[in-house]
């Protein structure tokens, strides 16, 4: 947690001004990390009575900049590194976040997938220092009271997760809480939504990691995860919670293993979203929209095995099911294109076993009683165009399943969406490889550039990253009521409108993640236009903006580091030209 968040206040243009102020002497409040800024003036040091208290030196961005990447390269290990950033960002936010934005590329892999997991793993090993709220089912009757410790007065958003799936590890209890504090440094990164209006929670509702119970060091509650029934009503009083303190907050779930079903109970009544359903379904139908185009192959043609058949998959598969209508098919036709593959095989209305609702849309009824088992066999029998893995088994597309795509196909698209990147499905230069350079290619997590005859090939990223920090954004900014389907869609077209001149020219399926802050404007704008056009944003002097008007209202408002610093020397030495004159 920041220092800064005791004194958050309300969004709005250029907002760091606006905390800044609570910090000036006399305010009888504790300064915040802003005011320990080594490129801060004398002048100003002086008025702040920070003066002393760092180095001599003004320093410029750059020397710092040049340091952290220093010190951030000495530390060995990726955990190491991990650590260095939390604390950076918990102890100097604005610089963390300025380094953030200028190196995305490097930074973003060490905050967030691959090593958040291992972090995940090893939280209670690793921590160090609060960062988030964690809630447990023995504070069921009082999590408001609970929630009122939270310093911060306002909150604009919360990544909430019960630990139970984390990325595809599996159940991690409340080390899971990497995963909210990760997600909500891209909030801040990609969409600059304030660092002080986020709220990381994690909630202990047991675990069934039997191996957390035996760590003398797990920090959470050491007993078997809370039943569905039980989990239903704590959640209830969660979400009242939350909305009673700041009633205008954006809850986005995360990571939650199924059966509890949260999005279908509070779609329609609270502010939120579930971003491995929804996010990663319009992130992926970003790439599809853009893959399919390329390959010139029409959607009715399209046939996708989806391994994996989780909330992830068939969240996916439903986003790509409506594109595939608003192309002129009907929904039995797009459904149609999907076949989907669990740990049981094809997923086949007559394979014998109670399939999960959520399994019945995709389950095939055309099968004529063949069950297929094998990854390999239903490649063979479907002859897909394209192939999703959400599956968290990592290699599972080996060189046999990516020759026969390759075969089948002038252009496989492969997709490996689980994480971290050893869960993935193949690696890229797996994928590369085998398919003799052919694959059109997205991971979850990323990977880097590949050499194959000669030719460097650059990876595309398939992850929830491109579009959750617009949709929170988005539905912050429009003040929302509700997050509708068509946010969500939105959210979808729009990044897959995002691409450069260069980057269409390259056959890239997504932008490059150094211009994601550009990247986020426009797919906040097709979110806050999706909600104009539902009649659930309340924001209404925006409606009759141009989109120019729109895209520059928006980026007034995101969070810019630069801007702090620029701030608070503009108001000190304004205040000291007052003293001044009025002497
Ligand atoms: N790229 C991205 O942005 C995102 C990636 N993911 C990844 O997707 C993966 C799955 O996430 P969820 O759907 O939420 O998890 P889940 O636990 O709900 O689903 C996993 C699915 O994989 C299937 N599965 C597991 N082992 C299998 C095997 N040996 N053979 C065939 N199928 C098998 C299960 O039957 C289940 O249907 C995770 O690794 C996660 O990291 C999730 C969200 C976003
Ligand atoms: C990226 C993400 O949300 C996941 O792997 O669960
Ligand atoms: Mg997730």
């Amino acid at each position: 947690m920041s220092s800064t968040t005791k004194f958050a206040s309300e969004s709005g243009p250029a907002p760091s001004v606006k905390h800044t102020q609570s910090f000036l002497p006399g305010r009888g409040a504790a300064p915040s990390s802003s005011d320990y800024d080594t490129s801060l003036s004398v002048e100003v040091r002086k008025y702040l009575r920070t003066y002393g208290l760092t180095p001599p030196n003004v320093e410029s961005f750059e020397v710092q900049a040049e340091r952290c990447l220093k010190q951030l390269e000495q530390k060995a290990t990726a955990i190491d590194k991990y650590l260095y950033l939390s604390n950076l960002r918990n102890n100097h936010t604005d610089l963390f976040y300025r380094l953030a934005m200028d190196h995305m590329k490097e930074l973003t892999p060490l905050v967030y997938t691959p090593v958040v997991g291992e972090a995940c793993i090893r939280w209670s090993e690793i921590y160090q220092q609060p960062e988030g709220l964690y809630l447990s089912y023995a504070d069921k009757g009082n999590l408001a009271s609970v929630i009122q410790n939270w310093p911060a007065q306002n909150v604009e958003i919360t990544v909430v997760t019960d630990g139970s799936r984390i990325l595809g590890l599996g159940d991690l209890g409340i080390n899971g809480m990497g995963i909210p504090v990760g997600k909500l440094a891209l909030y801040t990164a990609c969409a600059g939504i304030r660092p002080d209006l986020t709220l990381p929670l994690t909630l202990d509702l047991g675990t069934n990691n039997e191996a957390l119970w035996e760590d003398p060091l797990y920090m959470g509650s050491k007993r078997p995860k809370i039943s569905c029934e039980e989990e239903r009503e704590f959640m209830d009083e969660l979400m009242a919670a939350l909305t009673q303190r700041w009633p205008g907050i954006v809850i986005q779930f995360e990571d939650f293993k199924n059966p509890f079903p949260s999005l279908e109970r509070y779609r329609n009544t609270y502010t939120c979203f579930n971003d491995d359903i929804q996010g990663t379904g319009a992130v992926i139908l970003a790439g599809v929209i853009n893959a399919v185009k390329n390959s010139g192959i029409p959607v009715k043609d399209q046939r996708a095995v989806f391994y994996g058949a989780g909330s992830a998959g068939v969240g996916v598969a439903k986003q790509i099911v409506e594109w595939f209508v608003k192309e002129g098919l009907t929904e039995d036709e797009a459904r149609k294109c999907f076949w989907f593959v669990d740990t049981k095989g094809l997923i086949t209305l007559d394979r014998g076993d109670k399939l999960a609702d959520h399994k019945v849309y995709f389950a095939r009824d055309d099968n004529n009683g063949k069950q297929i088992k094998e990854l390999i066999d239903i490649i063979d029998e479907v002859k897909p165009t394209i192939l999703m893995g959400l599956s968290t088994i990592g290699g599972v597309f080996d060189k046999q399943v990516l020759n026969r795509m390759a075969e089948l196909n002038k252009h496989p698209i492969i997709f490996p969406l689980s994480n971290p990147s050893a869960n993935s499905e193949c690696t890229f230069a797996d994928a590369i490889k085998y398919t003799e350079g052919r694959a059109v290619f997205a991971s979850g997590s990323p990977f880097q550039p590949t050499m194959y005859q000669g030719v460097l090939y650059h990876a595309g990223q398939g992850n929830n990253m491109y579009v959750f920090p617009g949709i929170g954004m988005g539905t912050i900014l429009s003040k929302a009521v509700i997050v509708t389907q068509n946010m969500i869609y939105a959210s979808a077209t729009s990044l897959s409108t995002a691409l450069n001149e260069d980057e269409k020219k390259k056959g890239l399926l997504y932008p490059d993640v150094s211009r994601i802050r550009e990247v986020s404007v426009i797919v906040t704008r097709g979110v806050i236009r999706a909600a104009q056009k539902d009649g659930v944003d309340r924001e209404i002097t925006i409606r009759e903006f141009t989109d120019e008007q729109l895209d520059e209202w928006i980026r007034q408002r995101m969070y810019d580091p630069r801007k702090v610093h620029d701030s608070l020397e503009k108001e000190v030495k304004g205040l000291l030209q007052n003293a001044v004159s009025r002497q």
